[in-house]
Parts: structure tokens; sequence; C-alpha cells
């Protein structure tokens, strides 16, 4: 079978050690997916790395630099099917630097409370609502982002980065 094309996204909560919130974009492009919401991402160039995909995507839609935390696997080797040409990964995200702004392809940006039940209730893109129920279960997880098992060093490789100049 084909590969399919590649497309990542960012799960963006407020924080990766202990997630309350998820940052959600609504798209304005194409037709079929404008009013929807969706992880902000986008398709992997050839060439590059899906996580450096991630970090360009993020810095050219909303501004920001990132710092990534787990992936929230997919039943695929290239993640959560979106359609039959097209797989996506997903990793949970914590803004480093920057205020996420809906700079290109959406129109609005909202930091929706996990556990509220409001995130299931918005108008997904069809394709990312076992995404949406994935990244709740992994935001659930105590130290929901973190690769390691040590409280005081939630993401240990990228803290040294966070507060720099
Ligand atoms: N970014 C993103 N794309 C999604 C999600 N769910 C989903 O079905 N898609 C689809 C929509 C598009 O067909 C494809 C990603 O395309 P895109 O338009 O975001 O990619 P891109 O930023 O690289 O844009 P372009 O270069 O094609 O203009 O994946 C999602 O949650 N986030």
């Amino acid at each position: 079978m084909p590969e399919l094309k590649q497309v990542v996204g960012a799960a963006i909560v407020d924080d990766l050690g202990r997630p309350q919130s998820l940052l959600a974009a609504r798209r304005t492009a194409p037709e079929a997916f404008a009013g929807m919401w969706e992880f902000p991402g986008g398709k992997v160039e050839p060439g590059e790395s899906c996580e450096a995909a991630l970090h360009r995507e993020l810095a050219e839609e909303l501004g920001i630099e990132v710092v990534l935390g787990t992936e929230v696997a997919g039943p695929l080797d290239q993640g959560w099917p979106l359609n039959p040409k097209a797989a996506m990964r997903v990793w949970l995200v914590q803004v480093k630097t920057g205020e996420p702004l809906p700079l290109q392809d959406h129109d609005e940006l909202r930091w929706v409370p996990l556990r509220s039940g409001a995130l299931a209730e918005l108008p997904w893109i069809p394709a990312d609502l076992p995404i949406v129920t994935a990244v709740l279960q992994a935001a659930a997880q105590p130290a929901a982002g973190s690769a390691s098992s040590d409280p005081l060093a939630p993401y240990p490789g990228a803290v040294q980065d966070i507060g720099g100049n």
C-alpha cells in the first residue's frame, strides 16, 4: 500500500506536567473544513522530520515556539487516519515562547478546560474525534506529557530552554 501523506498536529496544553486546558483552533479553509476545530499543524515536507514539521507549522500558524511532550499514538505507524490519503501524528505540546495568535489558517483559538466536557462539544473535523478522546485520556495520566518519572523534571532535555534569554 502506498504511504499516506504525513500530517502532524499539536495538542497544545497549558502545562505538560499537569494539563488543565487545551488550545483548539478553528480552520478557515478549505470550505469543507472552514468553521471546524482542529489540532494546529500541517503536512510534513519532503526530507523533513515530523517533529521539525510540527515546530515549523506552529511557528508559522500561531507564532509560537514549543516544547514537545509525549506522542499521542494512533493505530497506524503514521498516527491517526484522517482520510484515505493522509494520517496525522499528534504530540502533547506546551508553549515555550510567544502568545498563540491565529496568524494563518485559523480565525479563532480557544483554551478549553479539559475536564469540562466542552472540548468534545466543539464541532471538530470528524476525523479528529477519536484523537480528541485519546488526548483527553493522555492528559488525564499523571505527568501526561512527561518522558520522565521525576515530577521535578517534567521534560528533561528541554527544561533548560525554559526561561532562557
Ligand atoms: N492540521 C490539521 N489538519 C487536519 C486535522 N484533521 C484533519 O483531517 N486534517 C487534514 C486537513 C488537511 O486535509 C490536512 C492537513 O492540511 P493542512 O492544510 O493543515 O496542511 P498545511 O498547513 O501544510 O497546508 P498546505 O501547505 O497544504 O496549504 O489534514 C487536524 O486536526 N489538524
